[in-house]
């Protein structure tokens, strides 16, 4: 039987795995699906309460595991708060759910080397998130000065190979906002990883040419990058595309074509150092529409589809897998899944409004129409 998520499609389908014949059976015009081994989410905001309860069945149906953001009010600064926390996701998911949640803390200029110490030990803990203090929704209790203040939990850090995930965007507002990220890897990310060669560092959510040489240019296996669905398909025309477009707006901001362009290569290149991290990040829909927006593009329904898409139209359906499901787990260490989901090339519209207790969501597409549905098997 295969399970939809409650969004019907009419296909018949011939099952199949082989990218070969997928292709020949595309030139024929047949309907087709592939199946690829269960994806991971390696940049996930689940939030809590009733936001918490209204997207968690989203990301359970897609992925196997996410990488948990701890940028919660207030913030998952404790292994403590972290196993709490993992609680209420786990009490959140459907019945049926294998999903597990892979916990992360928010580092702080006060973060002391025993709590990573602790977090290691706890076996739920799997990241140590940087937020620079004021870079993005719910950063201001980041860190200020990283080189000043979190020596000591760094060299911790190595010591039990725990990784650090960071925004890398400067909060200088002197920094023109689409340079942060760049700027950010000369001042930062550069130096940190000269001082700190064994560290093990994913760059989330990667936007710019300059992020992906950066991350080429690294050791492998040492520092990696997540890539989300709409810096591989939006460039930053869709921010004001016959006026202001609030639901495609995140941090880091939408970059021109060019680099939009770079991450796409940069993926369906094959390299193992670029992995699935939806960055999917919900806010009730009076934050996004409003005088002063919350930055964040709730993506978890459609994520799946649109790196699919993109595998697709660069020709490299072959290099998808990979992608979405073995470079992350590889990265971290960690088993692949054995489960499998299908991705049906079938057409689906996406909902315009999910509903919840405290409002709605306006998911990424909102209304629009996609190709590939992901199903359970
Ligand atoms: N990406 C975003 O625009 N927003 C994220 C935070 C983040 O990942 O920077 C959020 O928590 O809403
Ligand atoms: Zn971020
Ligand atoms: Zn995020």
């Amino acid at each position: 039987m295969i399970k939809t998520l409650a969004l019907p499609y009419k296909a018949s389908i011939l099952p199949f795995a082989n990218v070969r014949v997928f292709n020949q059976l595309k030139a024929k015009g047949a309907k087709m699906e592939l199946s690829i081994t269960q994806p991971d989410d390696w940049h996930l905001h689940l939030r809590d309460g009733d936001l918490l309860e209204a997207v968690i069945s989203h990301s359970a149906f897609h992925f196997g595991r996410g990488i948990v953001m701890p940028n919660l009010k207030p913030p998952i600064k404790t292994t403590a708060a972290a196993v709490a926390y993992r609680e209420s996701i786990l009490k959140a998911l459907p019945a049926d759910s294998d999903f597990i949640p892979l916990m992360t803390l928010y580092l702080t200029d006060t973060t002391t080397p025993e709590e990573i110490k602790l977090a290691r030990e706890s076996g739920v803990v799997y990241g140590v998130k940087l937020y620079p203090a004021g870079a993005t929704t719910n950063s201001q209790d980041g860190v200020t000065d990283l080189f000043g203040k979190c020596l000591p939990v760094l060299e911790e850090m190595v010591k039990h190979n725990m990784p650090l995930l960071v925004h890398g965007e400067v909060t200088d507002p002197e920094v023109d906002i689409f340079d942060r990220e760049r700027v950010f890897i000369d001042t930062v990310l550069r130096p940190l990883i000269q001082k700190f060669p064994q560290l093990k560092v994913v760059m989330e959510h990667v936007t710019t040419a300059d992020a992906v040489r950066f991350v080429e240019s690294c050791s492998e296996g040492f520092v990696a990058a997540t890539v989300t669905p709409q810096h591989l398909v939006l460039n930053r025309n869709f921010l004001f595309q016959g006026g202001l477009q609030p639901h495609n707006y995140c941090l880091p901001v939408l970059k021109r074509e060019t680099h939009r362009q770079a991450i796409v290569s940069a993926v369906t290149s094959g390299s193992k150092r670029f992995f699935l991290g939806t960055d999917s990040a919900p806010h009730e829909r009076r934050k996004k529409e409003c005088s002063c927006g919350c930055a964040g593009i709730y993506n978890a329904l459609v994520a799946l589809s649109l790196y699919a898409k993109v595998f697709e139209e660069a020709g490299a359906l072959d290099k998808l897998e990979a992608f979405t499901s073995f470079n992350g787990p590889d990265f971290y260490g960690l088993p692949r899944n054995t489960s499998k989901i299908k991705l049906i090339k079938s057409r689906w519209k996406v909902p315009e409004s999910l509903p919840y207790a405290s409002g709605e969501i306006i998911p990424m597409f909102t209304g629009e129409t996609l190709e590939w549905l992901p199903s359970s098997v």
